[in-house]
């Protein structure tokens, strides 16, 4: 028999960062009601000013989240061997405390799939009847995602209004859907206040073009500001929140900035979150859109496809500045 050692608690402690400040969040970030007309005009400003917003009013039915909330609930509170049994994620299925492939930690189980159009399970060892349940959920997330990028080609002005959708409608679009779980630990209510925070996700930004997230009301999630502050996202199971990824932020040559998050394990309750990442096909071009460099304006990035960059992510940590070896002038660290 092979015995498998627990990996020791403290190196899911996170180093003491700047304090949150969880009064800075809700008046800087307003929610955006995506069946008001001036939703595109807020869309465009909240990705200039934070790469981040949240979603009202969506018109995603609830049973699709609520069903696929509650089967996920019932597949990670089974027994460790049936979990097992649909890993390791290497790309897709069940995964626990390790994320990606470069020795990053975190207090989370999840769950990853392919979400390439007509093939969203990655794996088989569900029940069909849960795969159904991922498919109708990220049919409805994508069909969001593609409605937000549309609104924001119109207000960009872009030479079409599908020219960003159309990427995650392409038969090739290399998207990923996640399920994290992230479990209580009674080990930080036993520290106290003073403690430490548990690192449920470390910090990193998407790859993608644009992530959409909804979680259950289990607090956790965090964003940088552009001032250095880790905030903390009141959560909010009603609503979605939206991520620009690295890849728009090169598209739109930096005016878009893909944002820096974290999750922050709760010691009393499980956080539950759903992530939808729409991404390129592979051989697409990530590049800024001609049509938003204004006339002399060069690209601050040199050429590359998506799975050159996804290549490249894929073997880095997640903290790492991926992006940074594709700037031509490379920032300052
Ligand atoms: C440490 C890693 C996990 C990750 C691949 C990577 O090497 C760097 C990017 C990570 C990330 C973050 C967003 C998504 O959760 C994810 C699926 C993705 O596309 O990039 C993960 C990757 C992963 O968990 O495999
Ligand atoms: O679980 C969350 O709330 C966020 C996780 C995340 O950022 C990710 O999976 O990329
Ligand atoms: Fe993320």
């Amino acid at each position: 028999m092979v015995a498998i050692s627990k990996p020791p608690i403290e190196q899911f402690f996170m180093k003491p960062s700047k304090p949150i400040n969880p009064l800075t969040f809700p008046p800087i970030i307003p929610p955006i009601d995506l069946s008001k007309p001036e939703s595109k005009n807020l869309i465009v400003k909240a990705c200039q000013d934070f790469g981040f917003f949240k979603v009202v009013n969506h018109g995603i039915p609830t049973k699709f989240i609520n069903k696929l909330e509650t089967e996920a609930v019932k597949f990670f509170s089974s027994p460790l061997s049936v979990k097992q049994k649909a890993g390791p994620p290497s790309p897709f299925g069940y995964g626990s405390k390790n994320i990606g492939s470069n020795g990053d930690v975190g207090w989370v189980e999840y769950l990853l799939f392919n979400a390439k159009p007509d093939n969203f399970s990655g794996f088989d060892e569900r029940p069909e009847e849960f795969r159904c349940i991922v498919d109708d959920y990220v049919t409805e997330v994508k069909k969001m995602a593609c409605e937000i990028l549309e609104l924001m080609a119109d207000e960009l002005k872009l030479e079409s209004r599908n020219a960003l959708s159309k990427l995650l409608t392409d038969e090739e679009s290399d998207s990923v859907f996640r399920v994290n779980y992230y479990p209580p630990c009674p080990e930080v209510q036993e520290r106290g206040i003073g403690g430490g925070n548990l690192i449920g996700f470390g910090e990193h930004t998407d790859p993608q073009i644009i992530s959409v997230l909804r979680s259950n009301n289990t607090s956790g999630l965090e964003i940088l500001l552009r001032d250095g502050n880790w905030v903390s996202v009141p959560p909010d199971s009603d609503s979605f929140f939206i991520n620009v990824g690295d890849s728009l932020q090169v598209m739109t040559n930096g005016r878009f900035k893909s944002i820096k998050h974290r999750v922050v394990a709760n010691s009393k309750e499980s956080r539950v979150s759903m992530i939808y990442f729409g991404g390129p096909p592979l051989n697409e071009k990530i590049a800024p859109l001609a049509s938003l460099l204004e006339t002399d304006e060069d690209s601050l990035y040199k050429e590359f496809t998506w799975f050159e960059y996804k290549n490249y992510a894929f073997n880095s940590t997640l903290s790492h500045d991926r992006l940074g070896v594709f700037e031509k002038i490379p920032s300052k660290i």
